[in-house]
């Protein structure tokens, strides 16, 4: 028998597998292998042998024993052709059975194209999971039947079964699960971040199910993945994981291969992964499907990786905020991860990296009009033109006055100051400074992940620390307006920035350029912040300049 073992090394500091030696002993067999991967972080190693046991001596390594025996991968049988794209399907896309059939009849649109598809759960069913756990905390076991939230989901994916004319096998098991879950939290009492993923994923589990099952149904080949068993390793972070190197190789090896031998479409779930050390489900953030599509289209070297959504691309603001936002035609990864952090939701924050690391360009569709453009995000464009590309509001910001003190001219101050959030672990997203005072605004994504109580004591800590060199002023409830756009015409920007701000009697509290240069962060009030998003757009794309 061959087995083969995966290592899972992490991106350590001062880590390398370059000396490490394995040590495999079994009944009868002693063997060991040094790995000779001078930078890798992954490697796979072949092993003849049975009952495999496995000593490593390294921390920072993880080794799964796969059941596989096929290790050789075959890039092209079967059609002979390699697969060509993703095309990922948000909440949006597939809330219902008939957008799930509109889905289908879109992919079988394009004969072309052979893609890897990634689905998010279905409609909001990810914000009913969380909600149906938070009630489980306390509504006592014998009352988590009643849940209005656990009817809703079970009526809605086995009602989706029907529509599709699947088997409701497809999704019995997962219901059930769900349900026993839900008991176990209410006997708890308690709902822990990792629970809270393990929860979540029954969304993507089963739209997917159901989807893959569709598709067969109709006559197209196709395979349902779960992504924490096909090598979506990531950190323990739950609610907020971060993928690890290794997961390129071991993804590509199970897609790969399983489509040159059965030329079955793969469906993979969005948004999960397994914890390299806890080896339980985990979540890559809200919206982190985007990132799992990314992600194998670098894996498997794409062409093109689709995300489809409910709007014409990306816009030229929050739809929600200005109904006549425009969409966007093209934008570089930089601008578009610059985007997405600053809180534009139709992009996951760290969806762009993969794409960005392997050069294959996102493009962003409606799949309620599959014939409007959308937007291309590649590695450059023609700025030539391009003023200002995109307005995006971040609210509900907590920012930080920090005035030195000690005399003008101290020296070591900002040192001290950020030496501090290190110590905390607390990280910052805009700042202003000058020698003697520093302004800033705290990274909400990074407090957000946590309980309202450690919230609460990070910051009382991070001010008691501060106030030992300073003169914090804590101030709550304001916005961070982000203009995303040519630096090289920053002067204009601005220019006009201010016209439109003083024009509307709007003070700005902060302003900042930002390090990459393709974003222009503005502090107001959050009451105000809305009023200003919708005198910019007007001014910046809707009046010729
Ligand atoms: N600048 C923007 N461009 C496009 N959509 C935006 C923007 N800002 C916010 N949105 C919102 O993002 C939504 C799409 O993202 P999301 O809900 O995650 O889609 P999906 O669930 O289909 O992946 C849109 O419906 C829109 O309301
Ligand atoms: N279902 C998850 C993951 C996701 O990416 O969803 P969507 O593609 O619908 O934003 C969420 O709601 O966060």
């Amino acid at each position: 028998m061959t087995a083969s073992l995966q290592l899972y090394g992490v991106k350590a500091p001062g880590f390398a597998l370059s000396s490490k030696r394995l040590e495999f002993g079994s009944k009868g067999i002693s063997n060991s292998v040094t790995l000779a991967a001078s930078s890798a972080v992954f490697r796979t190693v072949e092993h003849s042998c049975r009952n495999v046991a496995l000593r490593v001596s390294c921390e920072a390594v993880r080794v799964d024993l796969l059941e596989r025996q096929d290790t050789e991968i075959c890039n092209s049988s079967g059609t002979g052709k390699d697969l060509t794209c993703v095309m990922k399907f948000g909440g949006s896309s597939v809330a219902s059975a008939e957008r799930m059939k509109e889905v289908a009849n879109l992919i079988l649109s394009f004969p072309d194209e052979r893609p890897v598809i990634v689905l998010s759960a279905m409609g909001k069913t990810t914000n009913k999971l969380l909600k149906a756990g938070e009630k489980a905390v306390t509504c006592g076991v014998t009352n988590v039947e009643s849940i209005e939230e656990l009817s809703f989901i079970k009526e809605l994916h086995l009602r989706t079964a029907h529509e599709l004319g699947v088997e409701t096998t497809v999704v019995e098991k997962h219901l059930e699960g769900l349900h026993q879950l839900l008991k176990g939290i209410s006997m708890m009492k308690e709902l822990t971040l990792r629970t809270r993923d393990y929860l979540v994923s029954f969304g993507e589990c089963m739209s997917t199910r159901l989807f893959s099952a569709y598709l067969n149904k109709i006559g197209h080949k196709s395979r349902q993945y779960d992504a924490f068993e096909i090598g979506f390793i990531t950190t323990d972070d739950f609610t907020n994981a971060d993928i690890l190197e290794a997961t390129y190789p071991a993804v590509s090896k199970t897609l790969v291969g399983d489509w040159s031998k059965e030329n079955a479409v793969p469906v993979v779930t969005g948004f999960l992964g397994k914890g390299w050390r806890s080896c339980a489900v985990t979540t890559l953030g809200r919206g982190g499907s985007d990132l799992t599509a990314t992600t194998i289209g670098k894996a498997l070297g794409l062409r093109e990786i689709q995300v489809w959504k409910d709007v014409d691309g990306v816009l030229t603001c929050d739809p929600n905020i200005y109904s006549g936002a425009q969409s966007v035609p093209y934008l570089t990864f930089d601008e578009a991860a610059e985007l997405a952090y600053f809180g534009a939701q139709v992009l996951h924050p760290l969806s762009m990296r993969p794409a960005r690391d392997g050069d294959i360009p996102v493009r962003v569709k409606n799949s309620y009009n599959p014939t409007a453009p959308g937007t291309v995000i590649t590695r450059s464009r023609d700025m030539s033109k391009a003023v200002l590309t995109s307005i995006v509001l971040k609210r509900n910001v907590t920012m930080l006055d920090i005035a030195s003190t000690r005399m003008l001219g101290q020296y070591g101050f900002l040192a001290k100051v950020f030496t501090t959030f290190e110590d905390l672990g607390i990280s910052v997203d805009v700042v202003a400074t000058s020698e003697v005072s520093i302004s800033l605004t705290l990274d909400p994504a990074k407090l957000w992940g946590r309980e309202l109580i450690q919230r609460t004591n990070e910051l009382d800590n991070l001010l008691e620390e501060l106030e030992k060199i300073a003169v914090v002023k804590l101030l709550q409830r304001r916005s961070i307006i982000s203009l995303i756009g040519n630096v090289k015409k920053s002067s204009q920007i601005l220019e006009k920035v201010f016209q439109v701000l003083r024009s509307n009697g709007v003070n700005v509290q902060m302003i900042s350029q930002g390090a990459s240069k393709v974003n222009i962060s503005l502090i107001v009030n959050d009451e105000e912040a809305e009023q200003c998003v919708r005198a910019l757009h007007s001014a910046f794309f809707e009046t010729a300049s």
